[in-house]
């Protein structure tokens, strides 16, 4: 008892505070045993550490660094052979356990059908072409001022020109680009993909737990989404006014035509419904738009960085199409400029991590334990930038696309609108906008830095969005006589 008593008078705060640590951290070790011991099934990954997780080892500005890094030193998933049919070369993956926020519905298999089916009956390849050239012929004339020696950002221009085309897909009908409303919906589209993109809200989206408590930035997101929604309804409720099944304006139309047709044959569990509809629509303007805008952004400024190229591609235009208006079918005989804006989306890299997905059962990959609910991260630098793959992964060289004989060359490892059955549904559209649009303006324009500013001080560092976009900067573009 005296022992006892004496060891008791002994014990002072210090050491009671230094149990208390000793104890926590023992727990927390035997917590890390555990859960590495639940993952050992799993692929090879950082273990996570005690309370903070793998947050430690990522770069929330670039995750898609991060995750390759981390792949180097612990080797990932390598997707080379297994699934070298279905994604054409190289991938990696890396399963975090979470969801967030990111485009509406987009883990909806039926959100993707109805909209996958309305696109096809509603734009045809020949209407969107048309109305693309259409767009982008008419947009230096919406904005008098800033075409000639002038220096200007030609974001709002291009993101306005794009939208339009997705509105008169969507909608069938453009809007004047001094309209308030065409304007607010495309700021805040434009908005709240770049929020989608912050530090925050990625850290949301890979840490739900530690992201709950950046509520201000959700709050924002979650904002700008409700007013683009009502803002989209409003317009869709116009359309219904005036639905004729004999006339199909666009993607909507369709949707509501097959829609009036389940309700009249009492389908009762259709996928043409009302909420469906209103994520379709805005999928496409936010995943649409801002995609299509930053690829042109990236290709203007790449030309006026590299003026030989540009006069490179301006000759073969000159060559093949003179002053004619570009056709879809032009892009056979035009491998340099279709060189060069491949070229753009891989060096661009403008979506690195796609769109997380969840898996939806157990997978075993490789003879490693995927487990139902995993988050796939697919991270498209590892094949855009991929060191075996491209001879000059980090330089802009169009001759990535092109065979010793000038013809174009596919690549495999080409995947900016990633692969699978989950892959962009709006490819066709994006590449054909990409191409009408970007020989439309270098046939009419020739894109310089501004006054003062040289080629090599044009920065090629993204700035960090939603999309990988360039930082902000002004070209010239100088009318061609
Ligand atoms: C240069 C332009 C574009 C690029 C680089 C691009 C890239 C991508 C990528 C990488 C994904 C993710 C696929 C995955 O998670 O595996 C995606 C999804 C998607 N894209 Fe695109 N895209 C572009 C243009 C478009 C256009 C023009 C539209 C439609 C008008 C569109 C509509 C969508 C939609 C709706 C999804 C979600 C699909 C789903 O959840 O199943 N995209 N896109």
């Amino acid at each position: 008892m005296e022992a006892m008593d004496y060891f008791l008078q002994q014990l002072s705060l210090v050491s009671v505070l230094g149990a208390v640590v000793f104890l926590l951290i023992g727990y927390h070790f035997l917590l890390f045993m555990f859960s590495s011991q639940k993952h050992r099934q799993g692929p090879p990954g950082p273990k996570p550490f005690p309370i903070v997780g793998n947050l430690l080892q990522l770069d929330v500005k670039r995750l898609d660094h991060a995750l390759l890094k981390v792949r180097n030193i612990l080797e990932l998933l390598h997707l080379r052979q297994e699934l070298s049919s279905n994604l054409k070369g190289t991938s990696h993956l890396f399963p975090v356990e979470n969801h967030g926020l990111g485009l509406g519905g987009a883990d909806s298999h039926p959100g993707r059908f109805t909209l996958c089916r309305s696109w096809q009956e509603g734009a045809s390849r020949t209407t969107s072409s048309a109305k693309s050239r259409d767009e982008i012929r008419c947009s230096p004339n919406q904005t008098p001022p800033v075409l000639g020696s002038e220096a200007f950002d030609m974001t709002q221009l291009i993101n306005y020109a794009v939208s339009n085309t997705t509105c008169s897909m969507v909608y069938g009908s453009r809007f004047d680009y001094n309209d308030k409303e065409f304007q607010t919906i495309v700021t805040r589209t434009t908005q709240g993909l770049y929020l989608l993109g912050s530090p925050a809200i990625q850290l949301y989206n890979l840490f739900p737990k530690i992201g709950k408590l950046l509520f201000f930035a959700r709050k924002k997101l979650r904002d700008i989404f409700a007013a683009n929604k009502r803002h989209h309804l409003m317009l869709l409720n116009r359309l219904k006014k005036t639905l004729n099944p004999d006339m199909c304006r666009g993607v909507a139309d369709a949707f509501l035509v097959r829609q009036q047709q389940h309700e009249e044959a009492g389908i009762t569990n259709s996928h043409y419904h009302n909420d469906n509809l209103l994520v379709t629509v805005m999928n496409l303007f936010s995943a649409g738009t801002e995609t299509t805008a930053t690829t042109l952004r990236w290709a203007l400024m790449f030309m006026a960085k590299y003026p030989k190229i540009q006069d490179d591609v301006r000759q073969e235009l000159k060559r093949v199409i003179g002053d004619r208006q570009v056709q879809v079918e032009d892009r056979q005989n035009l491998p340099l400029t279709d060189a060069v804006i491949h070229e753009t989306q891989r060096f661009a890299n403008i979506v690195p991590l796609a769109i997380f997905h969840k898996t939806s059962e157990n997978i075993v990959f490789k003879n490693y334990l995927i487990e139902k609910g995993t988050t796939i991260i697919p991270v498209l630098t590892s094949v855009l930038h991929d060191e075996s793959e491209w001879e000059r992964p980090s330089t802009f060289y169009p001759n990535h696309f092109l065979n010793k004989d000038g013809k174009f060359r596919k690549r495999d490892a080409f995947l900016p609108f990633s692969a699978g059955r989950r892959m962009c549904p709006g490819e066709s559209l994006a590449r054909m906008e990409l191409f009408i649009f970007f020989i439309t303006l270098l046939q009419h324009f020739r894109f310089s830095p501004a006054p003062g500013v040289t080629e090599e001080e044009l920065d090629l560092t993204p700035r960090i969005g939603g999309t990988l976009s360039p930082q902000l900067h002004k070209l010239c573009a100088i009318p061609i006589k």
